[in-house]
């Protein structure tokens, strides 16, 4: 088995001309955490969006696993193992918590569109919810409605509807976005937890956070691959500080704080 489960070769989505991913070749290591950093307008979302399958890139190939999954649908990757984590709009907020999951298992099963009438179906799947649920910390939340979660519940809701799929890599988009210190120092326990035995990747804008779970960091700057390594050697890497100059949180700064 390769030790790369995702590779890049040559990446690069233009938008009318406009090049937001330029050749990145990005290698992921089987069972590591991989942080995707930059500044903002770096091109982090559109590359997790290309990796993700969610756009077609311009130019390159991606290959996870062995295959070459560049003309892949989302659906497709999504089968082989490679999932994206579902935005939080995906919760169904009138659901409880663990109807929720339960749902997501039964999707996974690649039930039909009538999954939702069938509640013996569903019970089915009851257990292997609750396990989900203990495996996030959720149990306490079973019965409460989705909506009525607190903000940084929610992405752990959204974790355990992601795991449902039984990822071989998962990938997260700012997994600590808009969160109080409290919730992100949850959510960073949860993805090392739920990283055992998998790989991730994830873009993240909080440096904090990349530096307590990233074990390879590649920075992007302008679509592009400014630098890669382990947190140390990235944040002392000149020309990542002086990429993110000006902005809110000098990963020197991070470092040492
Ligand atoms: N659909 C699109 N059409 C045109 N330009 C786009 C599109 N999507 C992204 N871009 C441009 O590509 C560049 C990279 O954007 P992207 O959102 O990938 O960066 P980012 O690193 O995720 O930024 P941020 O940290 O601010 O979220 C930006 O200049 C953005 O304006």
């Amino acid at each position: 088995m390769s030790d790369a489960i995702l590779e890049t070769t040559g990446l690069t989505k233009e938008f009318r001309g406009f090049v937001a991913v330029n050749d990145v070749n990005l290698t992921v290591r089987r069972g590591t955490i991989h942080g995707l950093i930059g500044p903002n307008g770096a091109g982090k979302t559109t590359c997790f969006n290309l990796l993700t399958k969610f756009l077609p890139p311009t130019r390159g190939t991606i290959r996870y696993d062995g295959r070459d999954i560049t003309g892949m649908k989302p659906a497709e990757v999504a089968r082989l193992g490679l999932v994206r984590s579902f935005q939080i709009s995906a919760v169904f907020p009138h659901l409880s918590v663990l109807e929720n999951v339960r749902v997501a298992l039964q999707r996974e099963r690649g039930g039909s569109f009538d999954f939702w009438r069938s509640e013996t179906l569903l019970r089915r799947y009851e257990d292997r919810a609750r396990e989900l649920l203990e495996d996030v910390g959720l149990s306490a939340y079973a019965n409460l409605q989705a909506s009525d979660l607190p903000y940084g519940r929610k992405r752990a809701l959204e974790i355990a509807t992601t795991l449902a799929l039984d990822p071989v890599m998962l990938l997260l988009d700012e997994p600590t976005a808009g969160m109080t210190h409290e919730d992100v120092d949850r959510v960073v326990a949860l993805v090392k937890r739920v990283a055992q035995g998998r790989t991730v990747l994830l873009v993240e804008h909080n440096l904090k956070v990349v530096q307590g779970l990233c074990d390879t960091i590649t920075v992007l700057a302008r679509g592009a691959v400014l630098a890669e390594g382990d947190y140390a050697a990235v944040s002392r890497n000149p020309d990542v500080i002086a990429a993110y100059l000006g902005t809110e949180a000098p990963p020197v700064e991070a470092a040492h704080g």
